[in-house]
């Protein structure tokens, strides 16, 4: 087990700063959304509970966009970016089984070939023209930072309808992306119950209704002519930042730019590849590398990094099929028991760490962080381990819940199925070894409590 911990240990956190180097799908770190020139802390004046606009299950769509289980707009799309100087590809869109609609190769693809060259021309940034100049103006003065000014410019290009050059773009984007910024509160708490994501979620509604809100009270009341509401209200924004998280694209090799990237958006994530999306400075393009060969006809994938199923759930509105995902992980939550005799000494012990009573751990399925062992024999040990304690007490609080487990309702309870289960798994097993590890060490063995110098200490 040390062994699987340590190596786990050595994946695991270095994923986590990898990513940010890596040309993922968004960061996994949700970007500051608030204005440059709001010093107050975002507003969420609406609240996550039923609202007038989420409280059906038919909830109101965009005019625009298509529904993605049909080709709809994708034959005008791709016709647009070759006459918009997208060079031939070696791949088209088509239905697929994975992701409803994505890229397939059309001829032999290599392992190692470099596919897409989607020149900057075609990226939509934070620098791209507005069709409307003065919409555009007046967010610049407000200095408004990319992420909220870029669910603008969607929405403002978006109903300038065939005036816009993203035209053929909007019309093939999803009519609603599949994102939990549609999911309503009651079914985020119903379906999401048993797992963490359930409270990133609501974080992430809530600051994208203040984000809105910040917008509408700053700078879209006082321009109402640029910003009618009909256009820019809750429900546009809901759908431009689902299509921003499920879609936008972070471009290392371009300082990290953030930008939507037409034609390489149509690719969809498979945990078994890890070839990602970046700027090519010799090509001068959006490529990706292929980590395997595709024979014609065959679903072309790239990886939106190495994410858990909950975080991809909170992204892109997916959770991959149970065990596929190596990067799966849960955070585990361990406390001391206020109850446990020892518990200030313990307290003590932890805080020369720099840790407090209660602190979360990554576990994977194949292992967990060195320090979540120490956390817990600690947690655990005896007074007989410790001239300080008086009596045996302490027990890990391994906070295992179960999930309590039409259409929407079966959709949106199939995704908290596959994420529950797959969060379980990994639950379920750590709480095995962990008691086992534990059984272990109140008959004796100290070995790794030597991993925490300070808490071997305590141990003398
Ligand atoms: C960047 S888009 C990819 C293109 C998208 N399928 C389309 O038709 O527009 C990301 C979205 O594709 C879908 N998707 C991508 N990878 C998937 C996967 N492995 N399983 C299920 N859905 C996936 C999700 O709806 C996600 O929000």
């Amino acid at each position: 087990m040390a062994e699987a911990s340590r190596i786990f240990h050595s994946t695991l956190f270095p994923t986590l700063s990898l990513q940010l180097s890596k040309p993922c799908y968004n960061s996994h770190v949700y970007p500051s959304l608030s204005l440059k020139k709001a010093p107050r802390p975002v507003q969420c004046s609406v609240s996550t509970s039923e609202t007038k606009s989420t409280s059906s299950n038919a909830t109101q769509e965009v005019p625009w966009g298509c529904d993605i289980d049909s080709l709809e707009n994708a034959e005008a799309l791709q016709k647009w970016l070759s006459d918009s100087g997208l060079p031939p590809q070696k791949m088209a869109i088509d239905k697929v089984a994975v992701g409803e609609r994505g890229l397939v190769a059309l001829k032999n693809v290599r392992k190692g070939e470099k596919l897409l060259f989607v020149p900057p021309s075609l990226f939509i940034t934070a620098d791209s023209e507005w069709s409307s100049p003065e919409a555009g103006q007046v967010l610049k003065q407000y200095s408004v930072p990319d992420w909220p000014l870029l669910a603008t410019y969607l929405i403002s290009e978006a109903s300038a309808q065939k005036s816009s050059r993203w035209c053929n773009y909007i019309s093939a984007l999803p009519r609603q992306p599949y994102s939990l910024l549609y999911w309503t509160r009651a079914e985020l708490d119903r379906y999401l119950e048993a797992s963490q994501i359930r409270q990133r979620a609501i974080e992430r509604v809530t600051d994208v209704i203040g984000t809105y809100n910040d917008l509408r009270l700053r700078i879209f009341s006082k321009y109402p002519d640029i910003f009618p509401e009909e256009v820019f209200n809750m429900e546009t924004f809901r759908w431009s930042f689902g299509i921003l998280f499920s879609r936008l694209v972070r471009l290392p090799s371009m300082d990290g730019k953030v930008a939507l990237v037409p034609w390489a958006d149509m690719l969809n994530h498979s945990c078994e590849v890890e070839t990602f999306l970046d700027y090519d400075k010799s090509s001068q393009g959006v490529v990706f590398t292929t980590d395997r060969a595709y024979q014609p006809g065959e679903q072309v994938f790239i990886s939106y990094g190495k994410k858990s199923n909950g975080e991809l759930l909170l992204s892109y509105g997916f959770v991959p099929k149970e065990g596929t995902n190596p990067s799966d992980l849960v955070e585990l939550p361990l406390s001391l028991k206020k109850s446990d005799r020892c518990y200030k000494e313990k307290l003590e012990a932890l805080k020369k760490h720099g840790l407090s009573a209660s602190q979360c751990y990554p576990i994977q399925i194949t292992g967990w962080p060195l320090e979540l062992m120490a956390y817990a024999y600690l947690a655990v040990s005896p007074p007989s381990m410790s001239k300080q304690f008086d009596e045996a007490s302490g027990s890990m609080d391994l906070d295992v819940t179960s999930p309590k487990q039409l259409n929407r309702r079966v959709f949106l309870k199939q995704l908290a199925v596959d994420l529950c289960t797959s969060e379980q798994r990994i639950l379920f097993r750590a709480e095995y070894i962990l008691r086992r590890r534990l059984r272990d060490m109140r008959s004796g063995e100290l070995r790794a409590l030597r991993i925490f110098d300070g808490l071997r200490n305590i141990f003398k």
